[in-house]
């Protein structure tokens, strides 16, 4: 039977550059960068330095290498493990100007992404993650700084040239071709030498979808779409695969799945990969090194292990996990003897030491409190304790084969402490987020 793919690309749309093209947005009047101007003058911009642009355009743009470069390279078909590219970022700054003033959606960031692995942006809605991404793009210009690629400077290189595969939280995907055109579209376009064909059946079994080739996104569940969006990323086999919250339009009940799928795939392909997200769970789960921006500035960057041990500040521990806040003279804190300037403190909802046995004359560090509430949700029980003084926290005992034995009524009274070192104090401002 012939797939759709039989039905050659020029004959439906015309030629791959008469689609880059169409998909193209106007070039508009630049501000560009001295040295770009000088050295790209010709080059077609894919995005206006100010405003954002369709993703579609985007996407066609990344997908478009220039052909000079490409045709001569011979490309294995990935899966391939170690094919990715070291990034390095250094003091690289974006200033906005909007018609109330300028706007730095980020500041001043140093960071090292490690080639072959998959390393998540993290942070709220607004730190500038997409910002970060769009820059390591070439989709937006820097306002300072600079970033390379292995040695080679690429701050001003055209986005055609990055070699990179995107994948956007929309996937995208060029609506009226079927999913195999649109994962042929950037060989085809590039011109690389290689079965273009065979690529695209590869690529449908690397995301075992084989039969969706001769369909159009529209007739594919939004995980599926989201698989075709990374094999058209793939296909031209870039040296660095952007995700821009991915599985920000799923349903949050087929999420968990999805993401493992993903990350299986990547893993197989062994690119570079930047994850960007607002989820801590996903980037925990998926990434090596998960980078937290706040601000547009790096918080801190480790592995998720890392990370979840020692939180450089108030705001990490506040964004990555659940916490307690609580005024700094309330009953519980002042009888740990815990004594600090900042007028509130936290603490992770794990750490408590609870006793239904009145403490002794010499153990005067535990307070008393009633259980308000109690939820058992499978792999924990969360109680609320509710101290005398009407301060409440929440206390997760997880291993419920152990907790269950030792569990507390509502309504019981209960005597409650925690190691001093597990509190944190806090300025108000030491946990905001954006904006500024
Ligand atoms: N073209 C633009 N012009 C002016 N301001 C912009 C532009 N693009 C982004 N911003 C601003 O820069 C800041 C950072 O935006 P960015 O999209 O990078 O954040 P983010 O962390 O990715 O947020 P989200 O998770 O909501 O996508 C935001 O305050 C945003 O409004």
């Amino acid at each position: 039977m012939a797939s759709a793919w039989d039905v050659r690309l020029s004959d439906v749309l015309g030629t791959p550059s008469d689609i880059y093209r169409s998909l193209r947005p106007p070039v508009t009047h630049l501000q560009q960068h001295p040295a770009r101007r000088r050295a790209h003058a010709c080059t077609p911009r894919a995005a206006s330095s100010t405003a954002r642009v369709d993703e579609q355009a985007a996407a066609a743009a990344l997908e478009a290498g220039s052909s000079s470069g490409i045709e001569s390279v011979a490309i294995a078909m990935p899966p391939q493990a170690g094919n990715g590219v070291r990034v390095r970022v250094q003091d690289l700054s974006k200033v906005y100007t909007t018609r109330k003033g300028s706007f730095v959606a980020a500041e001043n960031i140093s960071l090292d992404i490690p080639a072959g692995k998959m390393t998540a942006l993290l942070g709220p809605s607004g730190s500038g993650k997409t910002t970060l991404l769009r820059l390591i793009a070439g989709l937006e210009e820097p306002s300072d700084g600079s970033i390379f690629f292995d040695d080679e400077d690429a701050t001003w290189v055209p986005t055609q040239e990055r070699e990179i595969g995107f994948v956007f939280q929309s996937y995208a995907l060029f609506k009226h071709m079927t999913c195999a055109q649109n994962i042929a579209f950037g060989p085809s376009v590039r011109k690389m030498k290689i079965d273009v064909n065979s690529r695209v059946r590869e690529l449908l079994d690397l995301i075992e979808l084989p039969h969706v080739g001769s369909r159009r996104p529209a007739q594919l569940s939004g995980g599926q779409r989201q698989r075709v969006a990374l094999a058209r990323a793939l296909a031209s086999q870039p040296r660095l695969l952007l995700l821009d919250e991915p599985f920000g339009a799923l349903d949050p009940t087929i999420r968990a799945s999805v993401r493992q799928g993903l990350k299986a795939i990547i893993d197989k392909v062994g690119v570079t990969s930047i994850l960007v997200t607002h989820d801590q769970e996903e980037a925990f789960e998926l990434a090596d090194q998960v980078i937290i921006f706040n601000r547009g500035q790096v918080v801190q960057m480790g592995s998720p292990e890392e990370l979840q041990s020692a939180p450089a500040t108030p705001f990490v521990l506040h964004f990555i996990d659940d916490v307690n806040l609580m005024p700094a003279n309330c009953q519980f804190v002042r009888r740990l003897g815990f004594k600090t300037e900042k007028p509130y403190v936290m603490c992770r909802p794990t750490v408590f030491d609870v006793s239904k046995a009145v403490p002794q004359p010499d153990e005067p560090r535990f307070a008393p409190a009633t259980v308000s509430d109690r939820i058992d949700i499978g792999i924990m029980i969360k109680y609320m304790l509710k101290f005398d003084d009407g301060v409440v926290v929440e206390m997760h005992l997880k291993g419920v084969e152990h907790a269950r034995p030792i569990a507390f009524d509502l309504q019981q009274r209960v005597y409650v402490r925690t190691d001093p070192q597990n509190l944190v104090a806090y300025y108000p401002d030491e946990i905001a987020s954006t904006p500024l």
